[in-house]
């Protein structure tokens, strides 16, 4: 079968936490064949971004053609992608070369509070890139922004959240409950009708940097290998869970997770 290759369409973190940085790591560890297009380069540290220079759109369609009329992709993750023009380019060429598995991580604002995705372009991510997407996996305030600002504050409305974002267009949602407060961290799936929850203990870290990025990461590796969904997020929040809990105290400000912790820790299993 030869190895599996998996195609990360985000912004580069020049901190090494967050973006293609991360999700090439988590390629790495999860022993897929990363490749990447860069679709904004960042200034960015732990204390946050800096300066943000988004890639034209030649720039990004250049390297998806070089990539995907070459090497191919069993799954891709798009991240950043900053503006609708760019979306735009991007949900074309996925759609024309037929690339299955996307999962799509829905990035708007840094942790410390930059844009990512111009407010404009939420239209174009709702629009062209969810209908093609296999899952798509925002935040809180991710999902309250794609379903015009409702307002998400338990399990409960998580999932009726999913089922929401599920009927406008999304094969399959995942809800990430990052942002609640509680003892554990619980993300709720709706995939083919059922709901699956994943829960783990809260660590008490603010070295978060990345957490998203690595998890939709995680989880298009987990889908290239053939992994259904339901056990790609299990494996993944696994995967997460042990970034977080041996997270990193690099920088000043949030420090990375740790993409090497499943292996040391967790498992020796890929
Ligand atoms: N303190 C924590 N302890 C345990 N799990 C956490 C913690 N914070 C986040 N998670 C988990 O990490 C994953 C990413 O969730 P989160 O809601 O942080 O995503 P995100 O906000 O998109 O990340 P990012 O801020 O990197 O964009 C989810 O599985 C979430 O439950
Ligand atoms: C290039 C890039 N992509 C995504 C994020 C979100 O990650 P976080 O919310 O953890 O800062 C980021 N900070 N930078």
């Amino acid at each position: 079968m030869g190895m599996r290759k998996t195609l990360t369409i985000a912004g580069s973190d020049s901190g090494g936490g967050a973006g293609i940085q991360a999700d090439l790591k988590t390629f790495q560890e999860r022993d897929v064949f990363g490749t990447s297009v860069i679709t904004a380069i960042t200034a960015q540290n732990t204390l946050g971004v800096h300066d943000v220079y988004p890639q034209t759109v030649e720039a990004v369609r250049s390297q998806l053609n070089a990539v995907l009329s070459d090497i191919g992709a069993d799954s891709v993750k798009t991240g950043m992608l900053f503006s609708s023009e760019l979306i735009v380019a991007v949900s074309e060429i996925i759609k024309a070369y037929q690339v299955p598995n996307l999962v799509i991580d829905p990035v708007m604002i840094a942790k410390g509070g930059a844009s990512l995705l111009q407010k404009e372009a939420i239209l174009a991510l709702k629009e062209k890139l969810l209908p093609i997407g296999k899952v798509i996996t925002p935040n809180l305030p991710e999902a309250s922004e794609l379903l015009n600002g409702q307002s998400i504050r338990s399990v409960d409305e998580m999932e009726q959240a999913a089922k929401l974002l599920h009927q406008s267009g999304a094969e399959s949602v995942l809800i990430k409950g990052g942002h609640l407060e509680g003892a554990t961290s619980i993300d709720v799936l709706y995939d083919q009708g059922r709901f699956y929850h994943y829960e783990a203990k809260r660590i008490d870290t603010k070295h978060t940097h990345g957490t998203g990025c690595t998890y939709s990461a995680c989880i298009a590796a987990e889908l290239a290998k053939g992994q259904s969904l339901p056990e790609a997020v299990s494996i993944a929040k696994d995967f997460i869970t042990a970034a977080i809990t041996h997270s990193l105290s690099i920088g000043e400000g949030i420090g990375p997770t740790n993409h090497a912790a499943y292996r040391h820790f967790v498992s020796t299993r890929i």
